[in-house]
């Protein structure tokens, strides 16, 4: 694994900087894709390339289109035009759930663990793949039986790995926002897939999880998973990529391994240079804490009714 890792790598060495740059193994290739909302273009993609093996980052600023690419990608939103392949195989029109069982599948920036399921009954629940909160409330009971044997090991297996097996008991909702990262990012790999996309795993997460959060990230790397994330926080971006994407106005704008695209004029002109003053990551845990609550609030009325 090591070996096929390090050759991951330095294949990405001979990659130009160029957007869209052509890889030497990707796992995704997508082409013209577009999402307009009213007059916006969210997404205006003419290519793009994820390398198998390896993890990539996805930055841009506020705005720049990376969420939106990310619900095309895994058929929770659809695009204009365009087109994109997993694997080789076309995903255009593909719903979500058959994308995650395909092996690929995506984390949210708001977690999408449902609070009023025990952490082990969000872990068995993974194991369909993703069909939105309102199917895996409804389609709980059926569900249950059926599966509560077939996934339970390796539910147990992951909440060990992610060292949520003392929480197994527990109602998601008493988790911290870091915890419920971790209980998603586990949750996704109850399909085991071959592509784990990230929305911004290290927001709202305390200090003290942050270590452990991409200690778990490079790990699903060196187990020969590949990785797709979005994020903010320039550290780990740093830390742990191998390659950076980045997107401004729905385009991508720059290419390159950390250390390149931190230097390239045109990345500090679109995204790093506006950020200068501004401590994005205070920013990002105001808006998710306040985000959350609503939903929480929502999700109890709904109840009541
Ligand atoms: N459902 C929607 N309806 C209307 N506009 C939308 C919708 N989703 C996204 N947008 C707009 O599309 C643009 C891209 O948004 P998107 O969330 O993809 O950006 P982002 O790069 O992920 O930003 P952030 O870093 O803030 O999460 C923004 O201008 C946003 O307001």
């Amino acid at each position: 694994m090591a070996a096929e890792l390090s050759e991951a790598r330095a294949a990405l060495a001979g990659v130009s900087n160029e957007p869209g740059a052509p890889k030497p193994d990707p796992i995704v290739k997508g082409s013209n894709i577009t999402r307009t909302f009213g007059g916006l273009k969210a997404v205006d993609v003419e290519h793009i390339e994820i390398q198998r093996g390896v993890i990539t980052a996805l930055i841009g600023p506020n705005g720049a289109g990376k969420t939106t690419l990310f619900n095309l990608l895994t058929g929770f939103d659809e695009p204009n035009e365009g087109d994109w392949s997993f694997n080789g195989k076309s995903l255009a029109k593909v719903p979500a759930y058959k994308v995650a069982r395909r092996g690929m599948v995506r984390t949210f920036q708001l977690t999408k663990v449902l609070s009023k399921l025990t952490v082990i009954e969000n872990m068995r629940l993974g194991a369909t793949g993703q069909r939105g909160e309102r199917f895996f409330s409804a389609a709980f009971k059926s569900l249950w039986s059926s599966q509560e044997d077939a996934n339970t090991t390796r539910a147990d297996e992951l909440l060990a790995r992610f060292k949520l097996d003392a929480k197994r008991e527990d109602f998601a909702g008493s988790l911290s926002g870091g915890q419920r990262k971790l209980l998603e990012m586990a949750r996704a790999l109850m399909v085991d897939p071959e592509l784990i996309m990230l929305d911004e795993p290290m927001a709202g997460v305390n200090p003290a999880l942050k270590q452990s959060l991409l200690g778990h990230v490079k790990s699903l790397r060196d187990e020969g998973r590949t990785v797709l994330f979005v994020e903010h926080d320039m550290d780990m971006v740093r830390d742990i990529s191998d390659w950076v994407i980045v997107m401004a106005q729905g385009q991508i704008v720059a290419e390159g391994t950390p250390k390149s695209v931190m230097a390239d004029q045109r990345v500090i002109d679109a995204y790093l240079g506006a950020h200068h003053d501004t401590d994005i990551t205070e920013i990002d845990v105001a808006d998710l804490e306040a985000e959350a609550e609503a939903e929480l609030v929502a999700e109890a009325e709904e109840n009541k009714s």
